[in-house]
């Protein structure tokens, strides 16, 4: 009896405990139908991602262990998540330019576990990369970029399809190349392959991420993606080409390309995963000096553009080295200014210096690289954009240096006595090749270097007219009967390097 008691009254106090639960069922039911409602006027975003999570079944259960693993901070991200994940494993990402941008975007991009990263770069690896190209290393010196990228990224993660292409980009491979990719990004140094890229980005209808960084200032933007506009838009007509400096002629700070590499892999991510850029019609600049982020808005895409415009006139790939005039690598470009009689090789030169033969060593590089080493004769320095503003006054240096020289010369400055017993000293084991000295016969008063032999050959014209002129004015007596023969060293520094002293340093 008592058992059957308290069964009862257990089955009551059960029915009683499910009436409450229904209750509250009822009550989450309501609010969950309100929430709903409500959710789905406000945000309709949300329920947009509510629905991939029922879609996303299949992704998931297409990560390994190792990928959510790996991935795992970047996937419990809601902005991201695992179908981000997937989106970008099957993205493909073609990087040209495996130098100070290449190398942080290709880290990231690896690391994220991009689908396929394809490298361009047809250049091999140089001491002089390393303070910023970081995917390259002291022993990879001298092989193939593109090759060293990879390989630094395969060790990071070889879940990452990787093609390095040892060539340069040009207007007969690129359509080929970048119609195997989904996203471009331009992380080269010259003008004529920006064109190219953006050129070849738009027929091919790819994003193009593309970043630059010079000296302290780095920009990035994202062309021809989301209706907005293509680099020949903004640019229709190249720069010309002595207004451009790339980073060989005017330095940089090996983290601003850093910066703005890993910036054009995250939009790169971005767009992979669905995200979208925030840098369609935008462009960042940055500034390190000021350590400021600035973002302007850039003109929307033009109508009336010659590649992406309603009537568009460049269809195919054009000669992009002609229509910009400047080439498309940064190599030393030797140009030939001044005739043979204006000019000595290296090694006369140093048969000059040996044979202690007076004359005036002008060297016309910036301040600022008299620092990083100079040759071993007393010199004046006198930058070549000096010439530039006020020649004259150049001229009277110059002059007056002579002058100096004439009535012997006395240096208060300790490094440059030292240079100056070179003659006396200097005779080891430098390259002394016979040379065919013609400069004994009549030789040059003046000798003008800088560090690869261009500025000084325009330096030299520009102080012949000027010296030629004040002659004839009867306003310099120098020289004689032959006048006073200005010459410069073919190749500058380096060639001094190459041909003369390989102990000599190279930047
Ligand atoms: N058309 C092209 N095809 C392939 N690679 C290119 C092309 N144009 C430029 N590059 C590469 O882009 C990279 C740009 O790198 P970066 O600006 O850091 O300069 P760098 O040439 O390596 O160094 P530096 O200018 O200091 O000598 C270089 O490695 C260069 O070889
Ligand atoms: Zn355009």
């Amino acid at each position: 009896m008592e058992s059957t008691d308290s069964a009862t009254l257990f089955s009551a106090e059960l029915k009683k405990q499910l009436d409450k639960k229904d209750q509250e069922i009822e009550k989450l039911k309501k609010l969950l139908e309100q929430y709903q409602e409500s959710a789905c006027d406000q945000n309709f975003l949300r329920h947009e991602r509510e629905d991939f999570h029922l879609a996303s079944v299949d992704p998931v259960s297409r990560l390994s262990k190792n990928d959510i693993e790996r991935y795992s901070r970047q996937l419990i991200l809601p902005e991201f998540g695992v179908k981000g994940q997937m989106k970008l494993q099957s993205t493909s990402v073609l990087i040209v330019g495996a130098g100070g941008l290449g190398c942080p975007a290709a880290v990231y991009l690896a690391a994220a576990g991009i689908g396929r990263l394809g490298v361009v770069d047809y250049d091999e690896v140089e001491l002089s990369n390393l303070h910023r190209q970081i995917l390259h290393t002291s022993d990879r010196v001298g092989i193939s970029k593109s090759l060293s990228i990879v390989r630094s990224c395969q060790r990071l993660n070889s879940r990452v399809e990787y093609v390095p292409y040892h060539l340069q980009l040009s207007s007969d491979n690129a359509m080929d190349i970048i119609s195997r990719y989904d996203i471009v990004l331009d992380a080269t140094d010259n003008v004529a392959t920006r064109y190219l890229l953006n050129d070849a980005c738009v027929m091919a209808g790819k994003p193009l991420v593309s970043g630059s960084a010079l000296r302290f200032e780095g920009q990035l933007t994202v062309y021809n993606c989301s209706g907005g506009p293509c680099y020949r838009c903004l640019f229709p007509q190249p720069p010309p080409p002595e207004t451009v400096t790339n980073c060989a002629e005017g330095g940089v700070i090996g983290v601003v390309p850093g910066i703005i590499g890993s910036m054009q892999a995250l939009e790169a991510i971005k767009i992979g995963s669905g995200i979208g850029t925030s840098y369609s019609q935008r462009m960042l600049l940055f500034d390190a000096l000021d350590g400021t982020f600035r973002c302007v808005k850039l003109r929307p895409r033009s109508q009336a553009c010659v590649v992406c415009g309603e009537q568009p006139t460049v269809t195919q790939l054009i000669d992009y080295v002609q229509f910009c005039g400047a080439a498309a690598t940064d190599k030393e470009q030797e140009l030939k200014v001044l005739d043979k009689s204006s000019r000595i090789s290296a090694k006369e030169y140093h048969s000059m210096l040996t044979s202690g033969l007076d004359h005036v060593l002008l060297d016309v590089r910036p301040e600022v690289e008299m620092d990083i080493c100079q040759l071993p004769h007393p010199n004046i320095n006198i930058p070549y954009a000096t010439f530039t503003k006020d020649v004259q006054r150049a001229a009277s240096q110059i002059l007056d240096k002579m002058e100096d020289l004439k009535h012997g010369y006395h240096s208060n400055n300790p490094q440059e006595d030292q240079a100056y017993r070179y003659q006396q000293q200097h005779k080891r084991g430098l390259n002394t090749e016979p040379s065919d000295e013609a400069w004994l016969t009549n030789p040059p008063a003046i000798v003008c270097v800088c560090r690869r032999g261009n500025d000084s050959q325009f330096a030299v014209r520009m102080l012949q007219k000027e010296i030629q002129a004040r002659l004839t004015r009867g306003e310099a007596d120098h020289g004689g009967d032959q006048g006073i023969k200005i010459v410069d060293i073919r190749g500058g520094l380096h060639a001094w390097a190459r041909h003369v002293d390989d102990q000599f340093p190279v930047y």
